[in-house]
């Protein structure tokens, strides 16, 4: 197409590629200093504005800013990382727990993300044949927010080693609420240029041409 009058500028689509290709899972370097109300309520607008299976929106954001809350949280992830260490083999196990995988405490603030099952249900538009995208609705939520936290200069850290039944205890969350993500949030000393789990050896980022499959499935599964 010669000319598209509905894409971005160059400098404007550059950014958007910018916020994807940069954007890490931040656990180790968060400073101290408080997201301002302002910012936090961009970063919580973006995420509203994720795609929702029937428009469902079935998201609540919990902020925790307390530190006790979020020291609870973090005993929650000592223990639910102490029973994930049994579960690799022997060779990996001293690696696995090595491995910097949360910055409850370092991060000023976090960010639970839910999912309202029931939000104008039962029946949803797009969600009859395949029920769990409601769940995915909300992950789309949580990218908005970790790509738009990117372009803000702040640091978002997923930590899914927790688990979910003992959040909801200690945020006080529903049990008709599903829990889909505790997100460490705040601003940080740098962002790593590769996923950490690369630079540490866990594992590579895999090809893209090995991904890709013209018209059907073609053969094995990139392992
Ligand atoms: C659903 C889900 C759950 C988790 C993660 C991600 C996602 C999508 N990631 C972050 C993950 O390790 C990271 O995204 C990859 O290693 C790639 O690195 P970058 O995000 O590109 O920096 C993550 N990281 C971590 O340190 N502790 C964790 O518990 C989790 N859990």
């Amino acid at each position: 197409m010669a000319h598209n009058q509905w894409a971005f500028t160059d400098s404007e689509r550059e950014a958007v590629y910018k916020a994807i290709f940069s954007r890490r899972d931040v656990r180790r370097e968060f400073l101290p200093e408080p997201v301002p109300e302002p910012v936090l309520r961009r970063l919580l607008a973006a995420a509203h504005h994720a795609p929702s299976v029937g428009f469902m929106q079935p998201w609540d954001f919990v902020v925790v800013r307390d530190r006790d809350t979020r020291a609870e949280i973090k005993a929650a992830f000592a223990q639910a990382h102490a029973e994930a260490a049994e579960q690799f083999d022997p060779a990996s196990r001293e690696t696995y727990r090595g491995l910097k995988l949360e910055g409850i405490l370092e991060a000023p603030l976090g960010i639970c993300v839910t999912c309202d099952r029931s939000r104008h249900g039962p029946v949803v538009i797009g969600r009859t044949a395949n029920p769990e995208m409601d769940l995915y609705s909300s992950v789309c939520a949580i990218q908005n927010l970790w790509l738009a936290a990117r372009a803000e200069g702040i640091g978002v850290g997923w930590v899914s080693i927790i688990h979910h039944q003992r959040l909801r205890e200690i945020l006080a969350i529903p049990e008709d609420i599903d829990v889909i993500a505790y997100l460490c949030v705040g601003y940080v000393r740098f962002f790593h240029e590769r996923p950490e789990l690369e630079s540490a050896g866990w594992l590579e980022r895999a090809a893209l041409d090995d991904l890709i499959h013209e018209e059907r499935w073609q053969g094995g599964q990139a392992r």
